[in-house]
């Protein structure tokens, strides 16, 4: 695949978390490619069997594609934690259920490590992009940082509040969105798909 096909084409955003499509929209700002959602699209929300983040990120771009005749971009992303072994890692999601109701989620999280003194944890994003019969391209990036007990701020989404990047005092939940959109995993995994643009230039 090619850039300039891509920047050519309408770019399916395959997700359906709100506030992950607000940031994707935001970092493909400099790209210049006309994007639109699978919300929008009324595309259907494939269940994530994948056991890596990779391959979840595939799966959903690649179902976008083809179900939309579009080139898609996908994310799949999570809050991995070494002291619990890895979780919620790919379940991130999963473990808000069916309401997405984060603060129970956070709360497990932070139940689970009780008194640990390892409190480091790193998001995780792999971003997918697929074109109808092209092979699929996978980019990756990741922010480490420490886990806030009680979460900090009302912005972002998911588990950002609990969340200190390493090097700062405002929590992902507090920060300006340009500041998380600067450090964050999801920016990263960006900066890689950049790259990868210009390269095939
Ligand atoms: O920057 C982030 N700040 C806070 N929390 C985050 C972030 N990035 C991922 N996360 C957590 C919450 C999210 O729900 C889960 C990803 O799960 P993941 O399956 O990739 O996304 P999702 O089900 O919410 O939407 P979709 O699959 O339609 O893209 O990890
Ligand atoms: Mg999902």
């Amino acid at each position: 695949m090619t850039a300039r096909a891509l920047l050519g084409e309408r770019l399916v955003i395959a997700s359906h978390n709100p506030g992950k499509v607000r940031e994707i929209e935001a970092l493909l700002t400099p790209f210049g490619i006309e994007v639109v959602s699978a919300g929008t699209l009324e595309l259907p929300e494939p269940e994530e069997t994948g056991h890596t983040f990779a391959e979840n990120a595939a799966l959903k771009a690649e179902t976008a594609a083809e179900s939309s005749g579009l080139a898609a971009l996908a994310d799949d992303s999570g809050l991995v934690v070494p002291a619990l072994d890895g979780a919620p890692g790919i379940y991130s999601a999963r473990w808000a259920g069916p309401d997405k109701d984060f603060s129970h989620a956070m709360e497990r999280v932070n139940r689970e490590l009780g008194e640990s003194r390892d409190r480091h944890a790193y998001f995780v994003c792999a971003l997918a992009l697929a074109r109808p019969g092209e092979e699929i391209r996978i980019f990756e990036g990741r922010v480490d940082g420490v886990l806030l007990w009680p979460p900090r701020g009302e912005r972002g989404f998911g588990y950002d509040p609990m969340f200190l990047p390493d090097g700062r005092s405002e929590s992902f939940g507090e920060m300006d969105p340009a500041e998380k959109h600067a450090i964050s995993h999801r920016a990263r995994a960006f900066r890689d798909l950049d790259s990868w643009l210009r390269k095939t230039e």
